[in-house]
């Protein structure tokens, strides 16, 4: 599925009474774009993420194409939105391979449409692209925080929404991994899909997104396009700390702090 556009306007998101997300309208992002959320610890950017896949409460408008995606709850979205949570569940008695043909199998469209020798296909083939077909039979829980959260990833993306919601998903990666896991999630979005992923690294975000949202105490501070949305005294401003922008390869700037 692609060429839906993704729209927030006055969009507020939270848990019951508690409004933690305030009045965001964000430009039309286009399919084929990676926007990353940023911002400093509980500015709201999880809870953002959430609501979008009708898992906190929400209201505003939030579109993707023609769908109003507040109209539907949550498993109503299943079809479109993909989210993969900070934090991997534990005690979850399954392999790495069966864990990812059965989010296949419980995309309600799969349901219908897939037989289990195409899941598995499937399955067996984002495994492989991942890099992770090493450990497809492992038990998740057997396997390192940074291999869970690779898995976790395989199981959201193998679904292929048309938006993908990524929720700090590089935390627990090292370097290469983070590399291979934001190759993917820009492959995909290249794919004519959308990708928004929050990030706290912001060199990530700088090196990999076109879009840049950042969050401040619930609400859009900035956006547009990371390098110049991330100036120092943006980054004074949100975060506290001093920093400042050096010249990076392929004319991308980077961020360091003293
Ligand atoms: N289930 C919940 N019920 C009530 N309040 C919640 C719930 N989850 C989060 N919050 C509150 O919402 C606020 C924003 O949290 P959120 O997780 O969205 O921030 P964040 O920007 O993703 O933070 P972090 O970078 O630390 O992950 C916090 O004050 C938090 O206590």
């Amino acid at each position: 599925m692609s060429g839906l556009a993704l729209e927030l306007s006055g969009f507020s998101a939270g848990y019951g009474r508690r409004r933690i997300v305030e009045d965001a309208t964000i430009e039309p992002v286009r399919p084929g774009s990676l926007l990353a959320l940023v911002g400093p610890n509980g500015a709201g950017k999880s809870t953002l993420l959430k609501a979008l896949a009708g898992l906190a409460d929400a209201s505003g408008t939030a579109r993707l194409g023609t769908a109003d995606l507040l109209s539907r709850a949550a498993r109503g979205r299943e079809n479109l939105v993909g989210f993969m949570p900070q934090t991997v569940p534990r005690g979850v008695r399954l392999s790495v391979f069966e864990s990812v043909v059965g989010a296949v199998k419980a995309a309600p469209i799969a349901r219908e449409a897939l037989g289990l020798a195409e899941a598995e296909q499937r399955a067996a083939e984002t495994l492989e692209a991942l890099g992770l077909a090493e450990i497809a039979h492992a038990p998740l829980d057997r396997l390192s925080g940074g291999q869970r959260q690779m898995a976790s990833f395989a199981q959201t993306v193998v679904r292929a929404p048309a938006l993908l919601l990524l929720d700090e998903p590089t935390s627990a990666l090292d370097l290469r991994h983070q590399r291979e896991l934001m190759l993917a999630a820009r492959a995909f979005a290249d794919a004519g899909r959308i990708v928004a992923v929050v990030l706290h690294d912001l060199n990530l975000a700088l090196r990999w997104a076109d879009r840049l949202l950042v969050l401040h105490r619930g609400r859009l501070r900035a956006q547009g396009p990371p390098a110049t949305v991330l100036t120092p005294d943006l980054v004074a401003e949100v975060y506290g700390v001093a920093s400042r922008l050096e010249a990076g390869s392929g004319g991308r700037p980077y961020l360091v702090v003293d």
